[in-house]
């Protein structure tokens, strides 16, 4: 499968049980809360089977994840899938020696970290978080994979905020780049 977005009804149905809470953690922010997305086992399952039917096939080594939201979907995905799960962390929560990047947030900046021994080279790795904003988290967290030598083969997120040109920035670094459904016009 090579569509950029999921195709409707799957994007529509997602997107129609995501809350936005407005100003939230500030002002001006119009936060979209995936938790109703995993509260409700229906949805849940739809949600981890869009992603496991576009991965089945895809001869991959490894399933890696982005602190926090991330691990949720990242670690059902590569069990479904019968692949490990590899953390990226926030700064100072991984006890092995790490690689970090620092990157910029719609609301702040952060680093984010990996074990050195995550993935080996050459390993084919699906990267996974739930959304998309600036872009700044997946682009540090295809860094971080990229030196330890695995191969991005996809990036994959439930939720692209295309107004605040992430998915773009994603793309133009060659990093493919898989969401479910995009906020654009709504
Ligand atoms: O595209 P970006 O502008 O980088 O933003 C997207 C990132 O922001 C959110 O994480 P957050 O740092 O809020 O952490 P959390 O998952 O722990 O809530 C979200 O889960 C993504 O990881
Ligand atoms: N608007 C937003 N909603 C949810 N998570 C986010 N992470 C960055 N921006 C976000």
């Amino acid at each position: 499968m090579s569509l950029l977005q999921a195709e409707p009804p799957y994007a529509d149905y997602i997107r129609d049980r995501i809350r936005t809470v407005p100003d939230w953690p500030q002002a001006g922010v119009q936060f979209r809360d995936i938790t109703p997305l995993l509260q409700d086992k229906k949805t849940f399952r739809v949600l981890v089977d869009i992603f496991v039917h576009r991965y089945m096939d895809m001869d991959l080594d490894m399933v890696a994840g982005v602190d926090a939201r991330g691990f949720i979907l990242g670690a059902v995905v590569a069990y479904e899938l019968n692949l490990g799960f590899v953390p990226v962390r926030k700064k100072g929560k991984l006890p092995f020696l790490t690689v970090a990047e620092e990157y910029e947030l719609e609301y702040g900046s952060a680093t984010v970290e990996i074990h050195t021994d995550a993935c080996k080279k050459g390993d084919r790795v699906l990267l996974i978080d739930d959304l998309v904003a600036t872009g700044g988290t997946m682009v540090a967290a295809a860094k971080l994979l990229n030196r330890l030598g695995a191969t991005i083969v996809e990036a994959a997120a439930i939720v692209d905020l295309p107004e605040l040109g992430g998915s773009k920035i994603v793309r133009e670094q060659g990093i493919p780049l898989f969401t479910v459904c995009d906020y654009a016009g709504h």
